[in-house]
């Protein structure tokens, strides 16, 4: 069986990435959207591109253009890019030609009523769905959906969970036993304060996670 990935996402602060980067989670989120709280600016580019080549480096936008998206790849030498608007298939399908070695993930914001027939369209186009809590804010919230509505996903790609998951959550994760999970995303619930991470709580969820995977 494969591990169930981890991706520690809205990461900013110098200090605290070098204490993550040590811990060695499978991707770290930098999120470049500047209504968020976890918004990274540009002084840690150097910093990103010289992280470990084990830790996949996700840049996070929402609705942003392909000139952006392609300048701050560049800038921060990012290997995975995470789109949390509303981007289209078309959007999504010009990133994988123009960048052919980046993995896209199409986020999408999870509710009772949510249909997943909606992600057809882009099955073709990126690498991985991610599953979270559909909130005004788009991403961030530390709110969980509800995961019995995953019953409803029978397709083949493979997904991110996402939305306010904390250590809380890990033997509920356990009991999904579900053949698409790829991987974990955690934020806020592991934060001192927006952007600053819980390292120690981080390596805590890591070790159980992996552990729940013998
Ligand atoms: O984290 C943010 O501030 C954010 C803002 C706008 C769009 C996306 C954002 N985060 C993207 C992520 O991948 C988060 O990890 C995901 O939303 C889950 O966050 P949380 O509910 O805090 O665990």
């Amino acid at each position: 069986m494969q591990h169930i990935k981890l991706k520690v996402c809205g990461m900013k602060n110098p200090d605290n990435i070098q204490a993550l980067a040590e811990v060695e989670p499978d991707y770290m989120g930098f999120i470049f959207y500047k209504e968020s709280k976890r918004y990274v600016g540009a002084l840690v580019a150097e910093q990103v591109r010289h992280l470990p080549k084990g830790i996949k480096t996700t840049g996070v936008f929402v609705n942003s253009d392909l000139q952006t998206i392609a300048g701050t790849i560049k800038d921060f030498g990012l290997r995975t890019i995470q789109l949390h608007g509303a981007e289209t298939p078309e959007l999504c399908e010009s990133l994988k030609i123009q960048f052919p070695d980046i993995e896209v993930i199409k986020a999408f914001g999870i509710d009772e009523e949510f249909n997943f027939d909606l992600l057809h369209t882009y099955d073709n186009v990126v690498d991985y769905f991610l599953f979270d809590t559909k909130t005004p804010a788009h991403g961030g919230s530390g709110k969980s959906f509800n995961w019995e509505k995953l019953k409803q996903y029978s397709g083949e790609k493979p997904y991110f969970l996402s939305g306010g998951i904390g250590l809380e959550h890990l033997d509920e994760i356990k009991a999904l036993n579900h053949p698409a999970l790829y991987a974990i995303d955690i934020n806020s619930k592991f934060e001192l304060e927006p952007g600053l991470k819980n390292i120690a709580q981080i390596k805590t969820f890591k070790t159980n996670l992996y552990g729940l995977q013998a």
